[in-house]
């Protein structure tokens, strides 16, 4: 058999231009027809192309399909053209792919002839590189026509003695329908498919062999027969009929075959799509049931919250109720309890109003009761200073107008005792105020005073007796402690003391405050403190010295040692001084020589005037001190008959405004002699040696406010 003729309908040069051989014997249409899939062209030799070489330096590539629309029934051949032109370099298995053919898969209808020899193969899992390698064509081509040169396009019936470009065969004609359509698909397997050419062409007619007579052999004895042409002809149409028929038959049986491919494929995709919508709609159902079962899940969890929170709550609010309700009746015995009270209180109103003068009238008695209290109160004060003055008299057995006179012998130093010295003074009567000083032999000089300390009484026994004059203070008196005697006999001890064991200074200041605290609901005290220290003839202040007047004062202090004589006669005239006033008042001169010394005229007002006075007279007991001590004594037991105007209180200030005059003008004077330093020294000189004799302190308090 072969073709009658061979009529190209279409070469489409797939990726590239349309274009003409040179020899016009073939035209190639440029990239028609596709869709999808990319153009690819190249610049690159393609050996062994032939006439064609054109067609294979471009390609379509990609995920693509060709479809020839408008065909005319009938059958045609399709020759695909295919070389590597992109992945020239391999390997294998790169780009392998499938074709198939108006869906049905040009694979299962090739021969594929490569070289001199047939190679059977599948279209499906096709790899151009794996045939022929890179920039050589391969061609996919009619199988009727054996062998297809590519160079000339001349068909040959047989095989190319020489190896060229590489060609399959295609097996029986892609039959178009009325539809007139031609599809032609690629499907990738690894990497993308690829195509350079497509070449449709009309199936030929079939013709009969040229007539000529021929010989036949008789099957039975073999002899041969001549026909003729006409004979021959018949018979071969007889032969071709039955054929004819029989192909009739076939192609008719194929044609309903077909159609019932065709309706069982339709039905088939039908039934697919069906299924796959089904398939779908299960897939939303089964997505909306999951939905659906996780908002039930949720629901039911937030039921049972609810739930559990429901029965909390009406736990809570039974107890609440319970509570509210035990309240409630609670409330309404008490509104119960009240109301009657409130009946009794209005039934009461008249005994209420008694008590309410009652009360009145015990304000009015506690107000008068207040009144006699503090009448009581001033007079039970007054009769403690009758008490104080009545003690007076105890101490001495004198007025009380008398200054006080307390003796203090401190005991023999250590050097003393070291020294063999012995003690002079006798204190078997001391209990009663009575001091016996052994003046040689068996002579003994006995002194009467208001109280005699031994050497064993202490700071506390002193103080046990000079407090009550801390309540006169209080009171309103002026009162003034003085210590007198020979140096080292403890002047400064007695009324200092030492840090360990305080003196009368301080315990009188400790008593007043703590007794102006006790009386504070009753009496407001406003008390301020001067301290002076009177060394003969001048008077120091010792709370308001500046630094530069202390210093002076220490320089003059150590500067003593060399003039005590000189000294002497200032202190015997201080003394003296001293003396002439106690002996006017004691003999009630008319006249009083205050102004003869600074100690003096200091002591004015404590001396003669209306003041409570206390003298501490210190004496020494060893026999060394003899004679100081019996002049210290002396000096003690006249100042102690000096009878002073009784006491009265200080309400007029005038009295105390004249004592704090008299402080400021001796304080002037004290600073003018410091401005001047020459006289200074010699003044500060004459103090110096007068504090070996005698120290005075004098507490004074200058006003006294009542409250
Ligand atoms: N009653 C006493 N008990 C124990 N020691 C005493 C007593 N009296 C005085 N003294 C001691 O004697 C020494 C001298 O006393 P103090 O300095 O008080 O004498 P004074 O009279 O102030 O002397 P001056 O006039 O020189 O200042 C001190 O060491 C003191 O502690």
């Amino acid at each position: 058999m072969c073709f009658e003729s061979e009529k190209v309908v279409m070469f489409v040069n797939a990726g590239g231009e349309g274009s003409t051989e040179a020899n016009c014997t073939m035209s190639f249409m440029a990239d028609s027809f596709f869709q999808g899939g990319d153009a690819f062209q190249t610049g690159e030799h393609i050996v062994e192309s032939g006439d064609h070489s054109l067609i294979y330096q471009s390609a379509r590539l990609g995920n693509f399909c060709y479809r020839f629309n408008n065909m005319l029934p009938g059958d045609y051949y399709v020759d695909l053209h295919f070389v590597e032109i992109i992945n020239t370099y391999g390997p294998k298995r790169m780009r392998v792919f499938n074709v198939f053919m108006q869906d049905e898969k040009a694979s299962q209808l090739v021969e594929l002839h490569y070289l001199d020899y047939f190679v059977k193969s599948i279209l499906s899992d096709f790899d151009i590189f794996s045939i022929v390698g890179a920039n050589k064509p391969l061609q996919l081509i009619d199988s009727r026509v054996s062998v297809y040169d590519a160079r000339t396009r001349t068909r040959t019936r047989t095989r190319t003695p020489k190896p060229t470009p590489g060609h399959a065969t295609c097996p029986p004609s892609v039959s178009v329908k009325d539809d007139g359509l031609i599809i032609i698909r690629f499907e990738g397997v690894n990497g993308s498919p690829l195509v350079s050419g497509i070449c449709i062409r009309r199936a030929p007619k079939f013709s009969a062999l040229p007539v000529k007579r021929e010989h036949l052999v008789c099957k039975n004895c073999a002899a041969e027969i001549e026909v003729t042409s006409a004979q021959h002809k018949v018979m071969q149409m007889k032969s071709t009929a039955k054929y004819e028929k029989k192909i009739q038959e076939l192609s008719a049986q194929c044609q309903r075959k077909s159609d019932e491919c065709y309706q069982a494929w339709m039905s088939l995709t039908a039934a697919n799509e069906q299924l796959e919508k089904v398939r779908m709609e299960l897939d939303n159902k089964l997505f909306q049931t999951y939905s659906l079962d996780q908002t039930v899940d949720k629901q039911a969890e937030n039921l049972r919250n609810i739930s559990s929170k429901y029965e909390c709550d009406k736990k809570f609010w039974a107890v609440a109720i319970n509570n509210l309700q035990e309240k409630i009746k609670v409330m309404k015995e008490e509104h119960s309890q009240l109301l009657r009270e409130a009946h009794e209180c209005a039934d009461s109103i008249p005994d209420l109003n008694k008590m309410v003068f009652a009360v009145q009238s015990l304000v009015s008695q506690c107000e008068d009761l207040k009144v006699k209290y503090n009448e009581e109160h001033a007079k039970r004060r007054k009769l403690y200073n009758l008490v104080q003055e009545a003690k007076g008299a105890n101490y001495s057995g004198c007025t009380s107008r008398n200054i006080r006179v307390f003796c203090r012998c401190r005991p023999l130093s250590k050097t003393e005792v070291a020294s063999g010295h012995a003690t002079v003074v006798d204190f078997d009567a001391a209990k009663d105020g009575e001091l016996g000083i052994l003046t040689g032999g068996s002579t003994k000089k006995n002194f009467k005073f208001d109280r005699v300390y031994t050497p064993k009484d202490d700071q506390v026994d002193v103080f046990a007796d000079a407090s009550p004059l801390v309540i006169s203070v209080l009171d309103g008196y002026n009162v003034c402690i003085f210590a007198y005697g020979q140096t080292g006999t403890g002047k400064t001890f007695t009324m200092e003391g030492i840090e360990q064991n305080r003196g009368v200074n301080y315990r009188t200041l400790e008593e007043l405050f703590r007794v102006s605290k006790e009386r504070s609901e009753t009496f407001s005290y406003d008390i301020s403190v001067s301290v002076l220290e009177v060394y003969n003839e001048q008077i120091r202040d010792l709370l308001g010295a500046s630094p530069t007047s202390k210093k002076q004062w220490r320089l003059a202090k150590t500067d003593v040692q060399g003039d005590r004589l000189k000294e002497a006669q200032n202190i015997n005239r201080s003394l003296s001084a001293l003396g002439d006033v106690i002996s006017a008042l004691a003999t009630k001169s008319s006249h009083i020589p205050y102004r003869n010394s600074k100690l003096t005229h200091l002591l004015q007002d404590s001396l003669g005037g209306d003041s409570k006075t206390l003298m501490f007279v210190q004496i020494s007991p060893s026999e060394h001190d003899l004679s100081e001590t019996l002049s210290s004594l002396n000096f003690a037991t006249r100042a102690r008959g000096v009878e002073l105007c009784p006491a009265k209180k200080q309400i007029d200030t005038s009295e105390l405004q004249k004592l704090k005059m008299m402080v400021k003008e001796l304080e002037k004077k004290l600073k003018e002699q410091e401005q001047s330093e020459s006289t200074t020294y010699q003044r500060v000189f004459v103090i110096t040696l007068f504090i070996c004799f005698i120290k005075i302190y004098c507490l004074f308090v200058p006003y006294i406010i009542h409250g």
